[in-house]
């Protein structure tokens, strides 16, 4: 399992280059990658667990935060009342598709790789349409909305290079379309 000190740190190449396509059939390096990306976001939303092995929480974990420059994701995002909304490893992520309408979530986002708070909005699209291939690299088209569309693209950012403060406004951090989504 990944603990803090596995994590890849902003400034470390493999965090600003594009991750290359993962084949198939997957190999057993990259089917242990996989498992252990999704590994780590279950143990750290766990609030026992992740005392246990200080680990930050996360909804999402990519390959490059781990070192390795491919392109595969691991998602898990919980809902409100502890449903889950989506549990999914993207490989080969591509965004075919958005809605014109941006979100932000209201608290802004953090990032493992990012060992500073960096206060704005992280303007994204409302809605994506996600075409990807799964584990058993079947190809898939998934239609996203609010948190669960936020977070797809803060790891699909991962796999192309882009940290989630390259999207905030420096000079007006909090300045937001007046069309676009606050995401409570
Ligand atoms: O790339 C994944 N991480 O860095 C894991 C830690 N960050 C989060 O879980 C997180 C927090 C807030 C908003 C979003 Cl969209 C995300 Cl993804
Ligand atoms: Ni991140």
């Amino acid at each position: 399992m990944y603990l803090m000190k596995d994590i890849t740190r902003d400034g470390a190449p493999v965090l600003r280059q594009m991750a290359e396509q993962v084949t198939f059939p997957l190999s057993e390096e990259d089917e242990k990658l996989a498992n252990d990306m999704m590994d780590y976001l279950v143990i750290s939303q766990d609030e026992t667990e992740n005392e246990k092995y200080h680990l930050r929480p996360g909804v999402g974990l990519a390959a490059p935060q781990v070192g390795v420059g491919k392109s595969m994701a691991a998602v898990l995002v919980p809902g409100a009342e502890g449903e889950i909304l989506l549990k999914e490893v993207f490989i080969n992520p591509k965004i075919i598709s958005h809605s014109v309408q941006d979100a932000a979530l209201a608290e802004g986002e953090g990032c493992l790789s990012v060992d500073k708070d960096i206060p704005g909005y992280v303007v994204r699209h409302d809605r994506i349409t996600v075409r990807y291939q799964n584990m058993q690299g079947e190809t898939k088209k998934l239609r996203l909305k609010n948190y669960p569309a936020i977070v797809a693209q803060h790891e699909i950012d991962h796999l192309n290079g882009i940290l989630f403060y390259d999207h905030i406004n420096d000079d007006a951090p909090f300045k937001l379309d007046p069309n676009a989504v606050i995401i409570e």
